[in-house]
C-alpha cells in the first residue's frame, strides 16, 4: 500500500453499497465529509463494475481515502482514485471458493495485479441472516473461543492484515468482539454490523480497532453517521 498500513490510524470506515440508494437530499460528497477515516465501496448482491465506478467517481473529488472491497473477481475496477483494494477471505465459509477459489480466479484472469495496493481482510461472518452469510454458506454457529481462534489463525498462519468480525445487518455480541480483540496482535480488528447511533458505535469501538458503518448511511443519512464517527473517536 502507499502508506504501509493506513488503517492502523483509523477509527471509523463508512461502507457504501453501490447497489443501494442514498436518502433524499444526501450526496456522496456529504458522506465523505462526515469525518470518517476512509470509504470502502462494496456490497454482496447486485454489484457490477458500472455501479462500482459510479460511486468511486462520485467520491473521488473529496478528501477521504477510497478503497474498493470486491465481492467477486469480476467487479474489481481499475481506477486511480482508489487508494487500494481490501480483499476479503471468508474464514468460516462453507465453500472453498470464498477462501481461495475466487482469489485464484482473480489472479488468473487479472493481468498485472497491483499487489502494492492490495491488502487482505479475514472475514468471520456472524449473522446467518445476512446476504453475505447465504452467499458464502458461512457457518455462523460460533462461540467466542471459535472466533478468537479464527482471528489468531488468520493473523499467525495466514498473515492477514485485517481481521473483520462481520455482523452485517445486526449489532453483534460484545463478548465475541472482545475475544477477537484479545486474539490479534499485529492485525487490525474491524467490526461491522448494526451500528446505528452513538451508543452502539461506542460499544463496539471499545474492542475493535476500527468500526465499519454501512446501511445507516443509506437508511438515515449524514447526522446519524457523524454520531458514530464521534463515538469511534471517543472510544
Ligand atoms: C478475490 C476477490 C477479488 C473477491 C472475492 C472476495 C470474497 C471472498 C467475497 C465474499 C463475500 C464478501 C465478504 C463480500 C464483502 C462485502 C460485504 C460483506 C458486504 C455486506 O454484505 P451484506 O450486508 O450481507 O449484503 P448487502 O448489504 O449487499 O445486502
Ligand atoms: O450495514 P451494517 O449493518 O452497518 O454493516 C456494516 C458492514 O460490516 C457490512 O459489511
Ligand atoms: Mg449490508
Amino acid at each position: 500500500m502507499t502508506a504501509e498500513t493506513p488503517w492502523d490510524e483509523w477509527d471509523h470506515i463508512l461502507k457504501i453499497d453501490p447497489d443501494k440508494e442514498l436518502p433524499d437530499g444526501v450526496t456522496y460528497g456529504d458522506l465523505c465529509a462526515t469525518g470518517t477515516d476512509a470509504i470502502e465501496v462494496g456490497g454482496t448482491m447486485g454489484i457490477t463494475e458500472e455501479k462500482m465506478e459510479a460511486v468511486v467517481e462520485a467520491c473521488a473529488e473529496h478528501d477521504v481515502p477510497l478503497y474498493q472491497e470486491p465481492s467477486s473477481p469480476d467487479v474489481v475496477i481499475d481506477n486511480r482514485a482508489l487508494e487500494g483494494y481490501l480483499i476479503p477471505t471468508v474464514f468460516n465459509a462453507g465453500s472453498p471458493f470464498w477462501i481461495t477459489g475466487a482469489h485464484k480466479e482473480w489472479v488468473r484472469i487479472d493481468n498485472g495485479l497491483d499487489w502494492d495496493r492490495t491488502a487482505t481482510e479475514a472475514y468471520i461472518v456472524m449473522n446467518p441472516d445476512a446476504d453475505v452469510a447465504t452467499y458464502t454458506e458461512a457457518d455462523c454457529d460460533l462461540d467466542a473461543d471459535d472466533v478468537a481462534a479464527y482471528a489468531e489463525v488468520a493473523e499467525r498462519m495466514f498473515g492477514q492484515e485485517i481481521v473483520y468480525v462481520e455482523y452485517s445487518g445486526m449489532l453483534g455480541d460484545e463478548d465475541i468482539v472482545e475475544a477477537a480483540s484479545g486474539a490479534v496482535d499485529d492485525a487490525t480488528l474491524f467490526y461491522g454490523g448494526g451500528i446505528h447511533d452513538y451508543d452502539s458505535a461506542y460499544s463496539m469501538a471499545q474492542y475493535a480497532d476500527v468500526i465499519v458503518v454501512g446501511d445507516l448511511a443509506h437508511d438515515e443519512g449524514v447526522d446519524a453517521v457523524r454520531e458514530t464517527v464521534e463515538a469511534a473517536t471517543d472510544a
